[in-house]
């Protein structure tokens, strides 16, 4: 099979218009590829372009160039940075997850809802969304007196685990993980980890970008460090 991502060149300038126009470079040349059920993890200093690369796989920023070629179930080799707002919210559906600390969901939706939702996105009917969502949320264990209530309210180790099962769920082919450990105790770190082996196992590539390296070094295959918005290999 070949391979599920590959970034070519890819640039992100910010155009500071309220500043006369000032530009600041988010990443700059940055290429590399994911093999189906690698890992890659990023580090780098705060500032360094991390969360901006990220957000161009996810096309939550427009890249300014270059070209992030994804292989689709549904729409074969494909390039994110030019595909329509149609295709990308359709492969976010079911192929490409991005998972953070901070949970983007509708307001008054229960967590247990958030999951149905998922399954429901992907193809599965209501009664067994709603069976599968039960113990999806025992699995990452979310207190059961909280599947009534609103995420928005949750602490970050619960957000994250919450967003963690609402991607994994559609099983998608490429995971993004802004900070994964990002207020997460030890133990909740052990679950993580686990679900992240699990998932691997079962083929999702990963993209990772990190300030824990600690946890960085015991899951990710690939190493990279991002300095001034520049990618580069490193050896562990
Ligand atoms: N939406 C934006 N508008 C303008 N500048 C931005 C925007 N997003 C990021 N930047 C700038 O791009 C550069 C890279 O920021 P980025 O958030 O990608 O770094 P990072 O490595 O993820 O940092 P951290 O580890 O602190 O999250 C910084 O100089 C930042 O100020």
């Amino acid at each position: 099979m070949g391979k599920v991502l590959q970034v070519e060149n890819l640039h992100k300038l910010f155009t500071l218009h309220e500043f006369d126009g000032k530009r600041i470079i988010g990443c700059d040349s940055v290429s590399f590829s994911v093999e189906p059920g690698e890992f890659v993890g990023v580090r780098g200093k705060s500032g360094s372009g991390k969360s901006t690369m990220l957000k161009c796989l996810y096309r939550t920023y427009i890249p300014t160039s270059g070209e992030i070629w994804f292989a689709s179930a549904q729409f074969g080799q494909i390039d994110l940075s030019s595909a329509t707002e149609r295709q990308i919210s359709t492969i976010r559906r079911s192929e490409i997850g991005y998972v953070s600390q901070f949970l983007n969901v509708l307001p008054r939706v229960t967590a247990q809802q958030v999951v149905v939702n998922s399954l429901v996105e992907t193809g599965a009917d209501i009664e067994t969304a709603q069976q599968k969502a039960a113990s999806i949320l025992a699995y990452f264990q979310i207190p059961a007196d909280l599947w009534d209530a609103y995420p928005q309210n949750f602490s970050g180790g619960e957000k994250l685990r919450l967003n963690l099962a609402k991607e994994m769920v559609k099983q998608p082919r490429l995971l993004l993980l802004d900070e994964p450990t990002a207020s997460l105790d030890n133990a909740s770190k052990e679950l993580v980890k686990d679900i992240l082996y699990e998932l691997k196992r079962s083929g999702t590539s990963m993209v990772g970008i990190f300030h824990d390296l600690d946890f960085m070094e015991q899951t990710v295959d690939t190493h990279y460090r991002m300095a001034e918005g520049v990618l580069g290999g490193v050896t562990v």
